[in-house]
């Protein structure tokens, strides 16, 4: 809906009501015809200021109506009559001014922005482009680089940032509308004729087929095979070398291509998802909208090792006070130091102060008494996490919060190790933790819903994607990825080599193939977990025992590079070599390659033909049946909770909305039948078997993703 009112006499006031940022649903775009001609066609009124309600202008087309048949007067049209008026039209744009809303208000001939406020073409973070117009007028009013940069990253700008980029005439610290009101009073009765962007030649760019070319060629690096914001350079390309009718038709032309692409669908699905999450819910009844957070304002952690000192910057620039705590002197000095290092550098890229007086430094954990939230980050060991949490107990102030950092252990025997268990919940981070915008929030048998609310706002306060997850080995990311790291040593087993698997991930989106991955966090990290397992055997290098363990298929391939010494980046050589320890740049190692040669021989495996499509379906469904069984487990809510997690955390392209999404994507059917195909290739790999709900999913007839949850509570109720 639009609000139409005549203010100060001559000036028409249509205000956006849209509740809560005013997109730009069928009947606001309506209302916006119907109030822009009442306004014209009053003979009193000299000009019309355009607002939005609640201090927000608009935040964009209506994201809910894609994918409906969308009805109602439609974008371009409408903004065109506003910009063609013959008496003056002013934004005033308080909070946001976004997508299709930017888009409004550049038909509009004047723009006022309150110094809050946020601007952006964030349309290629949904897989489509400005495409009412956005793509054609910008660069008109603003130049093509600059443009480039605002389209194809979806950036927001502040307010004074858009004033000097020229998108904005005017900045208020005051009443927006009330200045708005003001301008458009004075403006009244001139001239527009210099006023209409879509008229403006393109700024004249020198070498302007080179600037295109390497704004393509960057953007096709870190698309990892995103369509839009190639797209999004092509229409700005129209705009440059274009008029603008014939831009405005290859805008729409781009735009029919993406907005039906399932990339587009895939990005919008995220877009929600990332919400959804929000609204957690336990299986006992628990939910985010009946749980009470608590207060948190003095925090502690417990060890300062990587992932310790990442959670003590998080923390403090989320503005807690926090305690650092260190039993080992020398390691409290050197965490001190990379503490410290890792504020300022991020202080110096966010233009502040860093925060280095909020964190006090201790090697006495009785130093804590006194927090209201501690997050142990102690080396993953049950006996010593069990012997902190008792320590923990003795020494804290009645009703502290007990959080812990632990990747894979179980929250429940942690918890009963206190006298508190309601008081305790994982907040899993992952490395490093002040950058990764990922945190699960794992809760446990007795966990409070006090307690898990406390976590899930303390993670959003940190700027995280925070998921309730439920307790099991590896959780949700760690307990399918075991899957996927398996699924690649079996490949390399059969006839793969680490390029190729890395190959068909990194073509798939992920920013890393698994391997690369690997020499990343360490070999040396995945061995202790397999160690932890009781899976390693040192030695066992040969005989069929050697690669069947705990009664099932197993790869010692990690364990035999491990023996070797070769931990990946720290020792310069893993799966791949490097020039130098920390040297980002992985290369082919031939002693990997004779290495596999030598394995396969001495456990008589014959080398085949292994391609792209076998790779990412090992080890891809492999990942994506155990999703099914977390669903069928309760360990995650629904299907978004899973596919935030891999996008958040673990690199999944988020043009391919996450594992369960793709999988719908692909059609349950086939991931299903693919599934049985390996697993009756490989019978000695149990969780290739397709899961239950997989099946009962399929057998309902593959209903969509969101609708999955119907399925899952009847296979519940059944049990
Ligand atoms: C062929 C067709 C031609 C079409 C022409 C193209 C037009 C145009 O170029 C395309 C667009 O504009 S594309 C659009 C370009 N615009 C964008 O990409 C902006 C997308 N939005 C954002 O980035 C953030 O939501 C804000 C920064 C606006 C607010 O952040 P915050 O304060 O942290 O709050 P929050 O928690 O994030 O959201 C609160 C609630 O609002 C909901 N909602 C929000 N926007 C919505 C929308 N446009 N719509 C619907 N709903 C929208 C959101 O789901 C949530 O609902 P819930 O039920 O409570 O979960």
């Amino acid at each position: 809906m639009a609000q139409y009112t005549r203010v100060s006499g001559f000036v028409g006031l249509i205000t956006l009501q849209n509740p809560p940022v005013n997109a730009l649903s069928a009947p606001v775009r309506q209302g916006i015809v119907d109030t822009v001609q009442r306004a014209l066609s009053d003979p009193e009124v000299k000009s019309v200021v355009i607002c939005g309600q609640n201090g927000i202008f608009c935040g964009g087309a209506d994201i809910k109506e894609f994918g409906t048949d969308m009805f109602g007067p439609p974008l371009i049209p409408m903004i065109h009559a506003i910009e063609a008026a013959n008496k003056p039209v002013v934004a005033a744009i308080e909070g946001i001014a976004l997508g299709g809303g930017l888009e409004l208000a550049l038909g509009c001939h004047y723009r006022i922005a309150h110094s809050k406020a946020r601007l952006g073409l964030p349309e290629v973070t949904l897989g489509l482009l400005p495409a009412a117009g956005g793509s054609q007028r910008l660069p008109r009013l603003i130049g093509v680089p600059a443009a480039l940069n605002l389209i194809t990253t979806g950036r927001h700008v502040t307010a004074a940032e858009a004033l000097q980029l020229g998108i904005v005439d005017q900045v208020t610290d005051h009443n927006t509308v009330d200045a708005a009101v003001k301008f458009a009073l004075r403006v009244g009765g001139q001239s527009l004729d210099a006023r209409r962007i879509s008229t403006y030649p393109c700024p004249q760019q020198p070498d302007l087929d080179a600037l295109f070319e390497d704004v393509m060629q960057k953007v096709r690096q870190s698309a990892r095979g995103a369509i839009a914001p190639v797209a999004c350079v092509q229409a700005v390309r129209a705009a440059a070398t274009l008029p603008y009718t014939q831009g405005m038709e290859r805008e729409k032309e781009l735009m029919a291509t993406l907005f039906t692409s399932g990339q587009a669908r895939a990005l919008q699905y995220c877009f929600f998802a990332q919400r959804a999450v929000g609204r957690w819910k336990m299986p006992n009844g628990a939910r985010w909208d009946t749980s009470k957070p608590r207060p948190v304002h003095k925090a502690a952690v417990i060890g300062l090792g990587t992932m310790g000192r990442g959670i003590t910057v998080a923390l403090a620039q989320t503005g807690l006070s926090v305690i650092a705590v260190e039993s080992q002197e020398k390691q409290l000095m050197e965490a001190k130091q990379a503490v410290s290092g890792m504020l300022e550098r991020g202080a110096k890229r966010r233009g502040v102060a860093p925060v280095l007086d909020r964190i006090s430094y201790s090697q006495d954990i009785q130093a804590v008494a006194d927090v209201d939230l501690v997050i142990e980050a102690v080396f993953e060991d049950m006996a010593l996490k069990t012997k902190v949490f008792r320590q923990l107990s003795a020494v804290c102030k009645p009703g502290t919060l007990l959080c812990t950092n632990t990747s894979a252990l179980d929250v429940d025997q942690l918890a009963s190790e206190t006298p508190n268990p309601e008081l305790v919940v994982g907040m899993h981070f992952f490395a490093p933790a002040h950058v990764m915008k990922l945190l699960e929030v794992v809760y446990g048998s007795r966990s409070s819903p006090e307690a898990v609310a406390t976590a899930m706002q303390l993670g959003k306060k940190m700027g995280k994607a925070s998921v309730a997850v439920g307790n099991c080995r590896g959780f949700v990311g760690n307990r399918m990825l075991k899957l996927y790291l398996e699924q690649a040593s079996f490949l390399l087993e059969e006839g793969a080599t680490p390029e190729l698997v890395d190959g068909a991930l990194e073509e798939f989106g992920f920013p890393m193939g698994v391997f690369r991955m690997s020499d990343l966090s360490g070999l040396d990290v995945g061995w202790r977990i397999r160690k932890g397992e009781g899976l390693v055997e040192p030695g066992m290098a040969s005989g069929q025992s050697a690669r069947i363990r705990q009664g099932r298929r197993y790869s010692p391939l990690g364990d035999l590079l491990y023996e070797q010494g070769r931990f990946g980046l720290k020792t310069s050589r893993g799966w791949y070599q490097y020039d130098k320890p920390g040297s980002r740049v992985a290369r082919s190692d031939p002693w990997v390659h004779s290495f596999l040669e030598e394995y396969r021989a001495r456990h008589g495996l014959v080398a085949r033909n292994i391609d792209h499509q076998e790779v990412l379906e090992r080890c891809l469904y492999a990942m994506i049946n155990e999703g099914f069984h977390i669903l069928e487990d309760g360990i995650a809510a629904g299907p978004e909770d899973i596919d935030v997690i891999y996008v958040f955390g673990f690199g999944w392209p988020r043009h391919r909305g996450g594992p369960m999404f793709y999988a719908d994507m692909v059609g349950l059917a086939k991931v299903m039948e693919k599934l049985e195909h390996y697993h009756q290739a490989h019978p000695d790999v149990p969780y290739l078997q397709p899961s239950n709900l997989l099946r009962k999913l399929v057998a309902s007839g593959s209903p969509p993703i969101h609708t999955w949850g119907e399925v899952i509570k009847k296979l519940h109720s059944q049990l």
